[in-house]
């Protein structure tokens, strides 16, 4: 395919819009209030008070009215709900931590929450509408101009994220315990990943995990609402209803007999801390293999000298744009392939830096298996496996979450401490924990000691440098790992990882991994979710032209017969008789991470569900679950704090292609953010029809 400089890459910008959504506070409570029925930005002051309690703004547990702060968190009691007139004016209701309130019966979490906050003046309340249960609050608005200082979950989120937490003990992640997959369903994983090439000539993102397919069901249908409007179509597609359930139907040529040149595709993630070597170390094993050749390298390494960058040449391979390369990091998932003994491998090189996490999740979660690179120097692994802001701890937990159990762990820069056994120890001690924190078992965890700039123990043994290590190159790793079971036998499905438009030849081509099925040019399919109908004109797969790709192929989907806006990231390619569902209602069930600001009814999230990403707010706390049973153990909880599994529901701001993930694993998988960091990872577990959320 072509992706010279007239194509357009309509995905490349889609972090930047995230800003959007976090910048439309009152534009996304109108969207709120406007898609929760009885929810209203106009509620008077008595509506929202039941007798005989107060609601804590913080928390929304509802106390009896003779409390004088928070029974759980131990916020004093706001004057606007109650007449505080008792206390002096200007009394500092933080001093409820300092003294004020140490008998409120304040719970040991909540103390050392909020004992760490620095007296102020609080940030005015959001009150919400006494309810019977938990359901989406009533969030009352200051009514300017009438003193009504009240303001909204944001400003109170604000709040406390710009606190610094550093009392705060929080257990580290454990994420399978089990993990999302082992809650939502016993055994089978399928591994996922795609990706692109960029040593060719192709550069994307990627994303998306589980391998599993949807066949539509009568529920499923019931469960399809609204198009998403930058789609560029609003028809509702309830007309999606299957009358008939059709059968998918193999044909011979869908099923491989033998893999065509002996070898498999493999999609291997590079993720790791900012700066750990990760471009470093693909470029070095691309050229190492002869995918670079020795012209081309020649030029990266003069161009990196000219901009006093030389230590970046190798990087240079996979960081093509101007900004990455003067900003010396990566910002998208650079794509490369090359052969190993047994794998066509996809090597999908994600951006380190914490500002590029969304985008290091859209590749990285089609991965079947991932290399961490962690940089062996004093402090700067340390700073990686930080539980606040650490990227290896945060790659980590999310590379698991999208089902990867297997890791090659590069100790990289090993040249640095002098290549010491003593420090390869240490990290490997310190990191082993939190690997097997977040549910990797130490079978599948291969530990090996590089350095990508002094080219050790890369494809050949580090015999003097490394002669202490007796274990194997980082080659002969990639080629121990064991690839994931392919699904051949579902209707193909592929998330859309990229949009390609050529403007001059007007050709329209969608990127991404094939997580089911198979396809060949001449088959027609359906676009999700603007419901139009395509002809596949051509594939291209590792950039080669293929007759047919099957599930797990990275692949270049050339389309006849489809306009280009109808096409997005984060939209599903499927067969036409067995269209995936698009719903904004979702319940999940989730691991909260390290947080140090509690998950609340309201709190504004970022979803990132296979390449789709979109602002949603959490509408209801379901209830807490026993980490070990799954079962629950609490219903309606006020508030989620970290390492707590638990049952919630959202609403996302724009409908999107979702599953549930016992039903399809690549479109069920999800991730939540919020203030660009990873607070919690799950699974969907139920899409909520439009007339169920009515009802609510
Ligand atoms: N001494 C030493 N330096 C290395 C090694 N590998 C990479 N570096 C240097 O580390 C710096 C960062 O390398 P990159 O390859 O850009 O790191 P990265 O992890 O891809 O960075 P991001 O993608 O931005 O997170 C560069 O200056 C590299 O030259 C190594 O093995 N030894």
């Amino acid at each position: 395919m072509s992706c010279g400089a007239e194509s357009i890459l309509t995905s490349s910008c889609v972090l930047f819009s995230l800003a959007k959504h976090y910048s439309c506070t009152h534009a996304f409570l109108d969207f709120y209030c406007s898609s929760v029925p009885g929810t209203s930005r106009t509620q008077s002051k008595e509506e929202i008070l039941k007798t005989g309690v107060w609601r804590c703004p913080v928390c929304t547990y509802d106390n009896e009215d003779s409390f004088s702060a928070c029974d759980i968190c131990g916020v004093l009691r706001n004057h606007l709900v109650k007449d505080n007139s008792k206390r002096n004016a200007s009394a500092d209701p933080f001093d409820a931590v300092g003294g004020t309130c140490k008998d409120s019966g304040a719970s040991k979490m909540a103390w050392s929450l909020f004992a760490s906050l620095p007296k102020q003046t609080p940030i005015n309340s959001v009150l919400f509408e006494a309810q019977e249960n938990v359901s989406p609050p009533k969030i009352i608005f200051p009514s300017r101009g009438n003193g009504n200082t009240r303001t909204d979950f944001l400003e109170l989120n604000r709040a406390f994220s710009s606190q610094n937490f550093h009392k705060v003990t929080l257990e580290p992640f454990k994420f399978d315990s089990p993990s999302p997959d082992d809650l939502v369903s016993n055994g089978l994983r399928t591994p996922k990943l795609y990706s692109k090439d960029k040593h060719t000539g192709i550069k994307e993102k990627g994303l998306a995990s589980g391998n599993g397919n949807k066949l539509v069901t009568s529920d499923d249908t019931a469960n399809i609402v609204s198009l998403p409007s930058k789609s560029g179509n609003t028809k509702t597609i309830s007309d999606l209803k299957a009358t008939s359930i059709p059968q998918y139907k193999l044909e011979k040529w869908m099923i491989p007999d033998n893999v065509e040149d002996g070898l498999n595709q493999l999609n291997l993630a590079i993720v790791g801390h900012v700066d750990s070597g990760k471009s470093t170390l693909s470029g070095r094993l691309l050229h190492l293999l002869g995918r670079i050749i020795t012209e081309e390298m020649h030029k990266y390494e003069m161009e990196a000298k000219q901009q006093g960058k030389r230590s970046f040449a190798f990087a240079w391979a996979l960081d093509e744009s101007v900004e990455e390369r003067e900003r010396g990091i990566t910002m998208t998932v650079g794509v490369a392939f090359f052969n190993s003994r047994r794998y066509r491998v996809v090597l999908l090189d994600s951006p380190g830096h914490r500002d590029f996490v969304p985008n290091m999740i859209s590749g990285a979660s089609q991965a079947d298996a991932a290399i961490l690179v962690v940089d062996a120097s004093i402090g700067s692994f340390e700073a990686g496996v930080d539980a606040i802001g650490g990227q290896t701890r945060e790659h980590t937990q999310l590379i698991r979450s999208f089902g990867v159990d297997q890791i090659i762990v590069a100790v990289n820069k090993m040249d640095v401490v002098h290549y010491s056994k003593e420090r390869f120890d240490v990290v490997k001690q310190k990191l082993g924990t939190v690997l097997r924190s977040c549910g990797f078992k130490d079978s599948s965890i291969s530990w090996i000691p590089v350095s990508a700039m002094e080219n050790q123990n890369l494809l050949n043994p580090s015999d003097v440098m490394l002669s202490w290590f007796q274990g194997n190159t980082l080659l002969d790793a990639i080629d121990s790992l064991q690839l994931p079971a392919r699904d051949y036998s579902k209707p193909p499905l592929m998330p859309i990882c990229e949009v390609v438009k050529s403007q001059s030849q007007g050709q329209v081509s969608v990127c991404g991994k094939l997580e089911s099925g198979a396809i060949r040019p001449g088959l027609k399919v359906l676009i999700m979710p603007s419901r139009e109908t395509a002809t596949i004109r051509s594939l291209e797969r590792d950039s080669q032209v293929s007759n047919i790709v099957r599930a797990g192929d990275n692949v270049i989907v050339n389309l006849q017969g489809v306009e280009g806006n109808h096409l997005i990231t984060g939209g599903v390619m499927c067969h036409p008789d067995f269209p995936v569902p698009v719903a904004n209602h979702l319940e999940l069930k989730i691991v909260v991470l390290d947080i140090s600001t509690p998950i609340l009814i309201g709190s504004q999230l970022e979803i990132h569900i296979h390449h789709a990403k979109e602002a949603a707010r959490v509408v209801k706390l379901s209830s807490l679950l026993d980490p070990k049973t799954g079962k629950a153990t609490k219903k309606l909880p006020r508030c989620l704090l970290a390492k707590q599994n638990a049952v919630v529901e959202v609403v996302v701001q724009e409908s999107i292609c979702v599953e549930e993930y016992s039903k399809c694993r690549a479109l069920g998988r999800v991730s939540l953010r919020m203030s660009g960091r990873t607070i919690a990872l799950g699974v969907v577990t139920r899409i909520i029809n439009s007339e169920e959320s009515k009802v609510k």
